[in-house]
């Protein structure tokens, strides 16, 4: 995947500028920066829902569109953007990621039932897979949209703060899922805010402030005076350095 020299406006708000950007496959990517820096504009213009105002985005060659169509790319988008009141059951949404791979009348093979229940299973969500969503903590509800991601089997992962009010124990389960995609080949992009739980994360993050300011490894990016550069201020060396014997 490439975003290359890619450029979004809003109206009058200039949202990335010149970002450039080379995903590989069996590498994971944090994307790091403040509220509003560009990181769901970037999951959202690699998805093609928006459209750069210059540059051009493409995965495996083609333009975001069609590598949609293919079912090359997956996106788990941050929490608020799903309508959680909408009537469907955890097994259904799972099932959207196999759309992809159903034909025109998506009827789901038997293909597509066992990559679901092996999706349910990697999240621990199985016990789970009869309820409606709207039944479900916020945990359970980002398991169940990676569960979708997983099954729909894209080359390209994008998960958009899959922490977000999530407990620990659910964040180190995302963590190992995540890291057990990009032993198995995928490439994956992940906006986080958790710094401290970069190193165990990501090969590689990204610092965004609307441009790309840092591209390098975890602990590069995490360097004082880099992290001073996106969030205005150095950090306390608690939110930089994961505790000793914490076992993420
Ligand atoms: N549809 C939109 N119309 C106008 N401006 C927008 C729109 N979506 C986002 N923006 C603006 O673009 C900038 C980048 O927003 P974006 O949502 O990409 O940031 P973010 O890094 O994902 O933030 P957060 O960490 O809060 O989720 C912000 O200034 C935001 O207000």
């Amino acid at each position: 995947m490439l975003v290359d020299g890619v450029t979004v406006r809003y109206d009058s708000v200039l949202a990335l500028q010149e970002v450039t950007l080379a995903l590989r496959p069996g590498r994971v990517c944090g994307l790091v920066g403040t509220n509003g820096s560009g990181k769901s504009t970037l999951f959202k213009t690699i998805m093609g829902l928006v459209r750069p105002t210059s540059g051009r985005v493409t995965i495996g060659g083609s333009p975001p569109a069609a590598a949609r169509r293919r079912a090359q790319v997956a996106y788990v988008p941050q929490s608020e953007a799903v309508d959680w009141n909408f009537p469907i059951g955890v097994r259904e949404v799972v099932m959207t990621g196999r759309y992809g791979h159903q034909g025109f009348l998506r009827r789901p093979r038997p293909a597509d039932h066992v990559a679901v229940d092996a999706a349910l299973d990697r999240v621990g969500m199985t016990d789970f897979a009869e309820r409606q969503i709207g039944q479900l903590s916020g945990g359970q509800r980002k398991r169940v949209f990676v569960a979708r991601a997983i099954a729909q089997g894209a080359p390209l992962l994008l998960l958009d703060e899959p922490f977000a009010g999530v407990d620990a124990t659910t964040e180190r389960a995302l963590t190992a899922v995540i890291r057990d995609l990009a032993a198995a080949g995928h490439a994956v992009l992940v906006a986080t805010h958790d710094l401290a739980g970069l190193p165990q994360l990501c090969d590689e993050a990204v610092l965004l402030q609307r441009r790309v300011l840092v591209h390098g490894s975890p602990a590069e990016v995490l360097r004082p005076e880099n992290l001073a550069l996106a969030f205005g201020a150095p950090p306390t060396p608690s939110t930089v350095v994961p505790a000793e014997g914490d076992a993420l």
